[in-house]
């Protein structure tokens, strides 16, 4: 550190924390080690009695911690996200909108492997709200090298916009076919449907086709197909996903010349959903416990297929770490690590 007169500080940075006293108002910090002095900061220096002052130079090769921060902020916020004024050497990131959290946490991993730099977000894959806050980087010393912020550079160059993004939800024309010859036959009412229909309208999107099917695999092969025909970009089929000898809803949609992704997911509940392409679009066959549970794989799934995400075998393969839901009394999800990844 160096001792320079007040009056000739500005854009030197203040050294050490600089406290004021006004008898009976106010006893505090003024100035906080590591701001940068602006010309009119100069008179209230001199009204604190600091004639003089303790500032640390920065060298040609060093960064200021706010500074630093900032250009770590372009460098890590992709698509989707913003990070808010650097305080202390931290920005905040938030999400520019409602959309689906993308991290490539090896990315994250290496940048926060250099040191000096702490990087830290939520899990990815999840729904994030308009300005909901995703992340934080703070820069540790108050002054950090340049050959630092250079290696983030060189670590996130090959991914621009990659690393840390939110994806836009899209809205999808989707049809919902529900089967089960007891609520076909009026035996029971349909409860099912309703619980799709909410989910999906959190997506702002609109139901194109709902149908009520009995336990037939050529009827609900003929409903996947009609809703293929009346242009769904979604296709929901619940019940019947079980083992019994009624249970016909896989092999339906199997029929229908879709790949099956998966049918099978490791998450509990939900154990029983499956994921199948038709074309390229998407049909997911709900389990009973879709509808009696508050969440399950279903609401894992859902905002990854609204973001425009292909869902590939090893989406919910790796759904297995982190998922088991312990169906708290409040369900504070997507709060939890229930299918975090
Ligand atoms: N041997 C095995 N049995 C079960 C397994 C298993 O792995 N091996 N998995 C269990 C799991 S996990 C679930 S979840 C359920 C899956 O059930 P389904 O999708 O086959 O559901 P259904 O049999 O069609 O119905 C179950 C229950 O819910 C009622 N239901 C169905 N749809 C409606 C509707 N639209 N409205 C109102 N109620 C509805 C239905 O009447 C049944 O009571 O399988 C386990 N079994
Ligand atoms: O499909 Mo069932 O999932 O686990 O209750």
């Amino acid at each position: 550190m160096k001792i320079i007169p007040t009056t000739e500080a500005i854009g030197k940075v203040i050294g050490h924390d600089l406290t004021e006293i006004t008898p009976g108002e106010f006893k505090g910090v003024a100035f906080k080690k590591g701001h940068i002095i602006t010309k009119e900061d100069i008179d209230h220096l001199l009204r604190i009695g600091k004639e003089n002052i303790y500032v640390i130079e920065l060298k040609e090769n060093e960064v200021h911690e706010d500074d630093a921060a900032i250009i770590l902020g372009n460098l890590i916020c992709g698509n989707g996200t913003y990070y808010t004024e650097p305080s202390e050497g931290k920005i905040n990131i938030k999400a520019k909108y409602r959309g689906l959290l993308k991290i490539e946490n090896h990315l994250l991993d290496d940048v926060n492997d250099l040191g000096d730099i702490c990087l830290a977000t939520l899990h990815g894959n999840r729904i994030v709200e308009k300005n909901g806050l995703i992340g934080g980087c703070r820069v540790i010393p108050l002054i950090i090298s340049k050959e630092k912020i250079n290696e983030v550079q060189k670590i996130l160059s090959t991914y621009p916009n990659f690393m840390l993004q939110v994806k836009p939800f899209k809205p999808l024309k989707t049809a919902i076919i529900v089967t089960g010859s007891e609520v076909y036959k009026g035996i029971i009412n349909d409860k099912f449907g309703p619980v799709v229909h909410e989910k999906v309208n959190n997506f702002n999107s609109e139901i194109i086709m709902k149908k009520i099917v009995p336990d037939d695999i050529i009827t609900i092969k003929d409903a996947i197909i009609e809703a293929k025909t009346v242009g769904a970009e979604l296709i929901i089929v619940t019940g019947g996903m079980s083992v019994d000898p009624d249970d016909k809803t896989p092999g339906a949609i199997k029929s229908t010349g879709a790949e099956i992704i998966a049918y099978g997911t490791p998450v509990l509940p939900g154990s029983m959903l499956l994921v199948a392409y038709l074309d390229d679009i998407p049909i997911m066959g709900l389990p009973g416990c879709v509808m009696f549970s508050h969440t399950t794989a279903f609401d894992i799934l859902l905002p990854r297929v609204f973001a425009g995400e292909k869902i590939k075998r090893r989406d919910i393969t790796k759904l297995g770490y982190g998922g088991l839901c312990l169906k708290c009394e409040t369900c504070s999800f997507p709060d939890c690590h229930f299918g975090k990844i």
